[in-house]
């Protein structure tokens, strides 16, 4: 089964890159410690996933890539074509001349509907090339205007348009200083959206993997090319090929399919049912041995709280409201957003 991945927006289509790269490094090194035959299904599975061939036998990554600006579209495309180990598919972009100035409102509002028809054709033709839908990935930030505007605009359409496909949004938490003045407006939008339309949320904080560059890594000047591989490391390990069940040496082929287990969102049940172990033998990224862990717990709710009480501060004092409202985002749309979000910060809070 194979999963259509959408990369929205200079972070998203900055990350999307790292992610296939690092897929396909890892399933093609020659170190997987493991049997020529389990390496071989292992890639396989790799490959049925997240890339279709062509012709010539390069691997096209099943993705489509959104920007309303062409220059990281480009550098994007490029870079995996000079790779000349895997690429995108030729006519699998859709870009504009000019982006969304981080306005959530112009990216959601304007971008989005204008644009629906042909950014909804271009991944109607990636799930065309799947022998078997598995789901989506979206990759978007949270806080800028075109990945978070249109990105949860697309995620609403893919609803929509996929009602029994899992959606699952790899979403970049902005650094808690020094971005744009409407980050937090950005991000409660995103979130408020996205909790109607997406059925999971990956969440990486770009503060937090930063301290992971400089302190476990030790890179002084750090970039978002570190940032990005550090991302895509752990996303790699995540969505690599893991065998079906505890005793089984098959590997799954539904590769959302342990996202959908019941079990891990239930709170009445014992922690130990909540819990589940994805395995392979083959070693990941050159590690003889790695472990990597997706939990949904309270560690977001501190900052969750931030971005929603720094927020309503400017909401309150109605600074740049106009910016949102001039493109059809109205203050009700805001509270019910705070609303919402307050919810669920409650729901942490109250585990
Ligand atoms: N981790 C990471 N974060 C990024 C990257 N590029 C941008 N960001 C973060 O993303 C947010 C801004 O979103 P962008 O994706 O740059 O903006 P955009 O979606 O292209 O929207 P517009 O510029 O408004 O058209 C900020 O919080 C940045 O810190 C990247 O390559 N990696």
């Amino acid at each position: 089964m194979s999963i259509v991945t959408v990369q929205l927006g200079q972070c998203g289509n900055q990350i999307g890159f790292e992610v296939f790269d690092t897929l396909f490094s890892d399933s093609h090194s020659s170190q997987g410690l493991c049997s020529k035959r389990e390496n071989e299904a292992y890639q396989a599975s790799c490959k049925e996933r997240f890339f279709s061939e062509e012709e010539n036998g390069v691997p096209i990554a099943r993705a489509v890539l959104v920007d309303m600006e062409p220059k990281v579209i480009n550098q994007t495309l490029s870079k995996a074509a000079q790779s000349g180990r895997w690429k995108y598919g030729q006519h699998a972009y859709f870009c504009q001349k000019q982006g969304s100035g981080n306005n959530w409102a112009y990216g959601y509002s304007v971008h989005g509907p204008r644009h629906e028809e042909s950014i909804m054709n271009l991944i109607q033709k990636e799930v065309e090339k799947c022998d078997s839908l598995s789901g989506f990935f979206i990759i978007m930030s949270m806080a800028g205007g075109t990945g978070s505007g249109i990105g949860a605009f697309v995620t609403q359409n893919l609803q929509d348009h996929y009602a029994h496909s899992l959606k699952m949004n790899q979403i970049i938490w902005p650094y808690g200083t020094g971005e744009v003045i409407v980050q937090n407006y950005n991000s409660i939008l995103t979130l408020s959206h996205l909790y109607r339309s997406s059925d999971a949320l990956l969440v990486h904080e770009n503060d937090a993997v930063h301290k992971i560059c400089a302190k476990l890594m030790n890179i002084k000047q750090i970039s978002f090319s570190d940032i990005n591989q550090v991302l895509a490391h752990q996303l790699g390990s995540v969505f690599q090929p893991v065998y079906s069940a505890e005793g089984s040496f098959h590997y799954r082929r539904n590769p959302l399919e342990g996202f959908k287990d019941p079990a891990l969102y239930t709170s009445w049940l014992e922690p130990v049912d909540a819990f589940n172990v994805w395995k392979t033998q083959r070693a990941f990224s050159k590690y003889e041995k790695s472990a990597s862990l997706v939990s949904n717990s309270q560690f977001l709710v501190k900052p969750l709280d931030m971005i929603v009480g720094k927020a309503w501060n400017m909401f309150a004092s109605k600074a740049y409201l106009h910016q949102y409202t001039k493109f059809g985002i109205e203050e009700e749309d805001f509270l019910d957003s705070f609303t919402l979000l307050e919810q669920v910060v409650a729901s942490y809070y109250n585990l």
